[in-house]
């Protein structure tokens, strides 16, 4: 591995002067004796579009269940908005923060509508009933990932690409300032995979997500972090960052690197991968 220095790394080239929302300092994360990662530390500016990627195992979503408080830190320190992670109570960091994973929870009894209006919970005091402004959001939520259809309908008993829209819906519903997802367009199939990228874009806060799609990835961040065996590789612009080099290293593949206009960013481009084939002759 062509190991870069690890320096903290600053990612709010779009806003030079805008807040942090995170700030990551010389994490390490040991488990059963295993270190799993090692001096992590970056800073995301408040409303940038974070891609975390690296190979099976590098340390994804451990990263991210640091951040959403799954994981207890080893040593270092995670600050969200200047303030310490830990040091917020359950409920404040449930208004703060929504997750969207991979895993699919059990909703047995619940309807969509149910699963998207507990999404409004953390900002409820207790048996306060939802208000109509608390409905619309529902509905609207529901609407925005393309569900209204299945409102009533059993949330066991939707697709694994509709559990995961219904859990974007969620987590729109929830308002939160921070969005963490770990690989959550795994079940969609590639319409809703754009899709629910371009909803938590569009959400507007910032977002944390990982993904194995490169170029999904180079389309939707504002800057990338690559993570190898648990340590930071190398972070910046996905044209900063993706190159044939990195995708050797990093990822182990032969590959063509082009650069294409960015569909979000005006006269920008951004990197677009093109696979070689034939690993196995
Ligand atoms: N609870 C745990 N106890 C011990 N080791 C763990 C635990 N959770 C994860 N690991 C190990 O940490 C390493 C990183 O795993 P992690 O799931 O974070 O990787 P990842 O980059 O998300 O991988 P993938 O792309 O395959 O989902 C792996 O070697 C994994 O076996």
């Amino acid at each position: 591995m062509s190991a870069q220095p690890l320096v903290r790394v600053r990612m709010q080239s779009a806003c030079q002067h805008s807040k942090f929302a995170l700030q990551v300092s010389n994490l390490d994360l040991v488990l059963d004796k295993h270190q799993i990662l090692h001096n992590i530390s970056f800073d995301v500016a408040e409303g940038q579009f974070i891609g975390l990627l690296g190979p099976n195992g590098a340390g994804k979503s451990s990263l991210l269940r640091c951040l959403y408080r799954f994981f207890t830190l080893s040593s270092g320190q995670i600050t969200l908005f200047n303030k310490t992670i830990s040091s917020f109570s359950h409920n404040e960091y449930a208004q703060q923060v929504a997750v969207v994973l991979q895993e699919m929870p059990e909703h047995f009894n619940l309807s969509l509508y149910d699963v998207v209006a507990m999404g409004i919970t953390p900002h409820k005091s207790l048996f306060s009933p939802l208000n109509k402004a608390d409905h619309e959001l529902i509905a609207k939520s529901i609407e925005q990932v393309g569900l209204t259809h299945k409102i009533n309908e059993s949330f066991a008993h939707l697709s694994g690409g509709e559990k995961q829209r219904a859990l974007i819906a969620k987590a729109m519903a929830q308002k939160p300032r921070l969005l963490i997802m770990d690989e959550p367009t795994s079940h969609l199939d590639v319409k809703y995979q754009i899709q629910i990228m371009e909803l938590a874009k569009a959400m507007g806060i910032t977002v944390v997500a990982s993904f194995h799609d490169l170029n999904l990835a180079a389309a939707m961040s504002d800057s990338l972090l690559v993570l190898q065996q648990g340590e930071l590789y190398k972070s910046g612009t996905p044209t900063d960052v993706l190159d044939a080099q990195l995708l050797s290293d990093v990822f182990d593949v032969c590959a063509e690197v082009t650069q294409v206009p960015c569909p979000y960013r005006d006269k920008t481009h951004i990197p677009h991968i093109r696979y070689h084939f034939g690993y196995q002759l």
